[in-house]
């Protein structure tokens, strides 16, 4: 009797050890899009969406019934994500479109397409990035965090911007990281050209960029019903360290593991809050805000700075030929 005892109270201990270590990963995992709206009809556009967050992101907007542009470099693994989503969610409307975010000529044929075919775009989600990667250059000479992380986007974002203006209460999303709050924007040096290359500062960088191109966007877009934020999704499991070697070597740890599973969201968890600026109905009108994963919170000091970010709007207009590329896409 007392050999079945011990063995219930060791069980329920068990037992209760995985329940609270769920509980508690939930936890940190910053909570779910409180919001079960269903978005039938609204046309979403996701950046970057064959792996990871976006994937994640798109498979969820899809489940609710969207039309889902999925916004990929690499046509191979974007078919087979959407093949993946359309199986998953029983969604049809929901396509593999080709985008390099770091050519400007390719996100013009973009740009070009998707305002000859979609009528209206609801949801723009930019959410494509690289990290740390070696000081590579895009097709256009810019530095790769850089060029990809901003200048594609505030290239891609102003492209579309008639068309989401004309779709009423569209939504922009600026897929930022906490990573913003020790970047400094260098306006002497943006593409890394006189100083010496550091990984690290220019994924910082382009990551405040983010947060303020966000920022002047919204002041530009007031009026509009068009609304723009930024946000951290969280530290989460994806592929964004291929760069950096980190994630093989802290998940092939026996003592790290168990730490990173703890603190470490999955790519569905941080997709929450993309989905959530995305879907939210009390989200409606509000613009220029950075969000932690489900809360609104204050972004560092220098995302605030309303000089900076005019100042690197006119830069990156003038480094991607802004208003030649709008009269290219007009015609
Ligand atoms: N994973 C994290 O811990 C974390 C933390 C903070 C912020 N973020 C942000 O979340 C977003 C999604 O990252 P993720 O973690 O899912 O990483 P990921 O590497 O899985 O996804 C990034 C996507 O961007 C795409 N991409 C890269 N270069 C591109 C290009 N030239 N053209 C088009 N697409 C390109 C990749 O192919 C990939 O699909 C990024 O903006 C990242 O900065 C991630």
């Amino acid at each position: 009797m007392v050999a079945i005892n011990k063995y219930v109270l060791g069980a329920s201990m068990v037992g209760t050890f995985f329940g609270a270590s769920v509980l508690l990963k939930d936890y940190v995992g910053g909570g779910v899009c409180p919001s079960k709206a269903k978005i039938e009809g609204k046309t979403v556009i996701v950046t970057g969406a064959n792996t990871g967050i976006g994937k994640e992101t798109a498979l969820e907007l899809a489940r609710r019934g969207g039309r889902i542009i999925m916004a990929c470099r690499d046509m191979g693994k974007c078919e087979n994500a959407a093949r993946e989503v359309r199986g998953k969610t029983l969604n049809h409307n929901v396509f593999a479109k080709h985008l390099d975010l770091a050519s400007t000529k390719s996100i013009k044929e973009f740009a070009k397409n998707i305002l000859k075919e979609e009528h209206h775009i609801d949801v723009l989600i930019n959410n494509a990035a690289v990290m740390r990667c070696p000081h590579w250059k895009t097709e256009d000479g810019f530095e790769m965090q850089f060029g990809v992380n901003h200048l594609g986007h505030f290239l891609l974002t102003n492209l579309l911007l008639d068309r989401l203006k004309e779709s009423g209460q569209s939504r922009i999303i600026n897929v930022s990281s906490l990573a913003h709050i020790v970047g400094e924007i260098d306006f002497q040096d943006l593409n890394w050209e006189k100083k010496k290359y550091d990984t690290k500062a220019a994924y910082c960088q382009s990551k405040l960029a983010n947060v303020l191109f966000t920022n002047e966007l919204a002041k530009r877009l007031q009026g509009t019903g068009v609304t723009v934020n930024s946000l951290h999704p969280g530290v989460a499991d994806t592929e964004l360290g291929r760069h950096t070697g980190m994630h093989q070597s802290a998940f092939s740890s026996t003592v790290l593991a168990p730490i990173f599973w703890f603190v470490i969201k999955s790519a569905k968890q941080a997709a929450q809050s993309s989905v959530f600026l995305a879907v939210d109905e009390d989200l409606q009108g509000t613009s220029g805000k950075y969000f932690n994963a489900l809360k609104e919170k204050e972004p560092a000091k220098q995302a605030l700075d309303e000089v900076s970010a005019q100042k690197l709007w006119e830069a990156s207009a003038r480094l991607v030929h802004l208003d030649e590329a709008l009269q290219e896409c007009s015609l």
